[in-house]
């Protein structure tokens, strides 16, 4: 039960909500659909799922053309951020309502749809609350049953547009693990819309970064957090820091600082201009004088010192200069026992090691006589680990 979307374009007025998406979804899939808000996501949801129809492009469903399809051929089964349950039916006669809407001919029998309503509300661990209203339940119980509701008519795939999004943190993060292995039982081609990167990595086998109607990457949630395709995701998953420079004897040489960058860089010309990505834990903090390697690196102050449970964030302004992208300061994250093993304190000297950098060329072009400088994208990911 695949979904292709082919070259889909979608446009509200002058609007591009989508432009020209292809993606792939094969059989069986759980993928998510991650991206900011106003990024196209639930535009293309509600594309696939019959909602709207596109401009330009195709969707095709387990191989068929469907993109002018009836919704109800489709066989979706859909969720939304807000439970939409019918408030004055039980959630037993909630989860019965797609079956009982059916035309007489296709409809099974009562004690049909009964044994397959309970057998929903097991699979969904609710079945002592067949009888209660939506109002009696919690918001985490609801959405269960939402998705029980979605399930009953046996859809050949699941959308769901945030389905966690209105819930707070702990009982989203327990629907998330219990979507996951709900997903493992029925193998239902599922989509779902998050703007939660984390919600993304921890459910989805794998994710779809869109950006302005556009997709940016689709991987696994590894390849999306080690080898970022755009500049985009570099920044968009997961914290970064951003350093401008250019390159010079295979190093990234930005204000005093100095990065080695691989073995790439000899087809980058010599002194072109780069960005370079360094996540806060792929930056190791040492005592200056602990090495004669360590005196050689440069140096910041202990601005400030975040515990975070299991890791512990540390704001270091440079002392060496160094050119950042939109702030001041350095983020670095440790372990809990990295962390214990150093034991800083805020107004510190450390000397600093970055040990894995994404890298991009930066395209210098002129107009109107100035010099701007904008980013090539996806064409040019490097990525250098420190031996
Ligand atoms: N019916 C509509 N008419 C006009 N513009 C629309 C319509 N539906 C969506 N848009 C616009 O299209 C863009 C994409 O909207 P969409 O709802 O797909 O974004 P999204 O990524 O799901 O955002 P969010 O995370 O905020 O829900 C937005 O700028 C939105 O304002």
């Amino acid at each position: 039960m695949s979904i292709t979307a082919r070259a889909i374009t979608k446009r509200f007025g002058a609007f591009t909500a989508l432009d020209d998406i292809n993606l792939d979804v094969e059989s069986g899939d759980l993928i998510a659909l991650l991206g900011p808000s106003g990024c196209g996501k639930t535009t293309l949801l509600r594309v696939i799922a019959g909602m709207e129809f596109p401009d330009e492009g195709a969707v095709l469903l387990d191989g068929e053309d469907m993109t002018h399809a009836h919704i109800q051929r489709r066989e979706v089964g859909f969720v939304f951020q807000h439970y939409a349950l019918f408030r004055h039916m039980t959630v037993f006669e909630n989860v019965a309502f797609g079956l009982r809407s059916r035309p007489r001919r296709e409809r099974p029998s009562e004690q049909a749809i009964r044994h397959k309503v309970h057998e929903l509300l097991e699979l969904v661990q609710l079945g002592w609350l067949a009888d209660r209203f939506p109002a009696q339940l919690s918001g985490g119980q609801r959405q269960r049953i939402a998705l029980a509701r979605a399930l009953a008519i046996e859809p050949r795939y699941l959308l769901l547009d945030e389905p966690f999004g209105a819930l707070d943190a702990s009982v989203r993060k327990e629907l998330r693990r219990w979507l996951r292995h709900l997903h493992d039982e029925l193998h239902v081609t599922s989509l779902f819309v998050t703007h939660d990167q984390e919600e993304a990595m921890e459910v989805a086998s794998r994710i779809v970064v869109m950006n302005k109607g556009r997709i940016e990457q689709v991987g696994t949630p590894e390849e999306i957090y080690d080898h970022p395709a755009t500049p985009f995701v570099s920044t968009f998953i997961g914290n970064v820091n951003v350093l401008k420079g250019h390159i010079s004897n295979g190093r990234l040489l930005s204000g005093d600082w100095q990065l080695p960058l691989g073995e790439d860089t000899p087809s980058v010309a010599k002194g072109a201009s780069i960005t370079g990505y360094v996540r806060p834990h792929d930056i190791a903090l040492l005592r200056p004088q602990a090495t004669p390697e360590a005196a050689g690196l440069p140096r910041g102050r202990v601005h400030h010192i975040q515990p975070m449970g299991g890791t512990y964030q540390f704001e270091i302004a440079p002392l060496d200069p160094v050119e950042l992208l939109d702030k001041s300061i350095l983020e670095v994250e440790l372990s809990r026992r990295d962390a214990a093993h150093l034991n800083l304190a805020v107004g510190e000297t450390v000397a600093m090691q970055a040990l894995t950098i994404h890298w991009y060329e930066t395209a210098v072009s002129q107009a109107d006589g100035d010099r701007q400088q904008e980013e090539v994208s996806a064409e040019t990911p490097r990525r250098a680990v420190a031996t």
